[in-house]
């Protein structure tokens, strides 16, 4: 971890860079496989799947049987622990549904919106490195409350061409039928374009590497909604001496782990406890599985000393964390100031890894910054709102003139027609009725 002293405002733009490489590295790669999976379909996909994930496939559809009896490779205690996760996020994401909204704006003026499930949607499960069957939850869940006509799951085939039972055991809770064993950038061509095999979708929602971010982004150039940028997880802890460093250690190492290109950050307003959270972090590497990948991650990583809660506060809004956790004395100042984060962490007692799992928030969240824009998937993620308006004698009476004056000053003759012909043919109703 890379320590810095008290820096200033100016060095901000150069501390908020994250790892993972620029769009524009990544585009020419996923302009191609985007060429190719629109001109060819499967066999395209087939190609890629072979060249990155190492395995080829003569179909990517995972049969119904295979998920209906995804059960059986489980443990019991796995599964009650899937089931209790689904609960819990099913709990938080069903409150999020709202009312439709009413109002008459002037008498016999009355207009409202209504939110309708998007019809047709993709959800990327992240496969590369580790089967992140939570993200089946974190997306099938919100789809499955939206009532979202035709859900579309991929995820990377398993070394031996495999979809990971645990996936297909929490599709099979959230009722998804459709799952394809496709991943990386020909998976969100696959999903934009449509192949002989996988369906077309109208948005793509889920997290992944850069690629797959890089991906979803082209796929806005194609009539493909996204729900964001959701890329290499990412951690922001600011913590001062009230905090346990080997918690504070372990959380910064939980987000490493995810990937190479993660990056965690340390803000404190303590330098006794930059050194300490250092040592405990060297100490709990060394027993990790995964300690490669996050030691690679933590090259990455940046502890950040700063004199006053003001200017960590500063620092972390221009950062704006996937991840924020608060290990502060200062708990309620930061919270107060907080503009921009995916997602925030309160307390000693919360880890972060609680969101990642069970606790009932989304962990399918902005990162690289874009909390500064994007709300994580949530219920309207899966929905969008539909306005409509009736308007009656007395209501066409009280604004048709209004709307007749400006249509006339924008110079639109047929939109000040459209009001002036109705309001005329009132009028002779009712020369005709005296
Ligand atoms: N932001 C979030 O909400 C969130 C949530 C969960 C996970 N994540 C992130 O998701 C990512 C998961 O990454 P992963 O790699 O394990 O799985 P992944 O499914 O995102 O990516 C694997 C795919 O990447 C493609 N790929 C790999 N190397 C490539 C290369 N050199 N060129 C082109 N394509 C290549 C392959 O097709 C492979 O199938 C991690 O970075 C993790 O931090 C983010
Ligand atoms: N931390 C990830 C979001 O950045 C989500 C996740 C899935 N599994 C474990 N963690
Ligand atoms: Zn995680």
């Amino acid at each position: 971890m890379k320590i810095y002293n008290n820096p200033n405002t100016e060095s901000f733009t150069e501390l908020t860079q994250r790892p993972e490489q620029a769009l524009s590295n990544l585009m020419p790669l996923v302009s191609t496989i985007f060429d190719e999976v629109k001109a060819k379909g499967d066999k395209a996909v087939a190609k890629y799947t072979e060249l990155f994930d190492g395995v080829r496939l003569n179909s990517n559809s995972v049969n119904a049987q295979n998920i209906q009896e995804s059960d059986k490779n489980l443990s019991k205690e796995l599964k009650e622990a899937i089931n209790l996760a689904y609960k819990n996020i099913k709990k938080f994401h069903q409150a999020q549904k709202t009312e439709t909204v009413k109002v008459e704006t002037m008498p016999g003026v009355v207009c409202w919106q209504e939110k309708k499930p998007i019809e047709k949607v993709g959800l990327y499960v992240p496969g590369g490195s580790a089967a992140l069957f939570s993200s089946v939850l974190m997306l099938g869940i919100p789809a499955q409350i939206a009532g979202c006509q035709e859900i579309v799951l991929v995820s990377p085939p398993t070394k031996k061409g495999k979809l990971a039972p645990e996936i297909a055991y929490a599709a099979k809770l959230c009722g998804i039928t459709k799952i394809y064993k496709v991943g990386g950038i020909q998976a969100i061509a696959a999903l934009t374009f449509g192949t002989q095999s996988i369906p077309k979708v109208y948005k793509i929602l889920g997290p992944g590497n850069q690629y797959v971010t890089a991906a979803k982004q082209l796929a806005t150039n194609h009539k493909v909604a996204i729900d964001m940028p959701a890329g290499p997880s990412e951690l922001l802890v600011v913590a001062d001496k009230i905090a346990n460093p080997a918690f504070v250690a372990a959380d910064l190492l939980s987000q490493a782990e995810h990937g190479e290109d993660s990056q965690v950050v340390l803000v404190s307003t303590s330098k006794r406890l930059l050194k300490q959270v250092e040592t405990s972090m060297k100490k709990q590497l060394e027993k990790l599985s995964r300690k490669d990948i996050a030691s690679k991650a933590l090259e990455n990583a940046i502890g950040i000393y700063f004199k006053t809660p003001q200017q960590a506060l500063d620092f972390i809004n221009n950062y704006a964390p996937e991840h924020l956790s608060i290990q502060s004395n200062d708990e309620s100042f930061y919270l107060k100031g907080l503009q921009n984060a995916g997602s925030v962490f309160i307390g000693s007692l919360t880890p972060e890894s609680a969101g990642d799992y069970a606790s009932g928030t989304n962990h399918t969240l902005p990162t690289n910054a874009f909390a500064k824009q994007y709300s994580g998937v949530n219920l309207d993620s899966f929905l969008k709102s539909i306005t409509y308006q009736k308007i009656s004698e007395t209501g066409l009476q009280n604004i048709g003139k209004s709307v007749e004056i400006l249509a006339e000053a924008e110079g639109l003759q047929a939109h000040k027609n459209a009001v002036s012909l109705r309001l005329e043919s009132l009028k002779n109703n009712q020369d005709a009725e005296k």
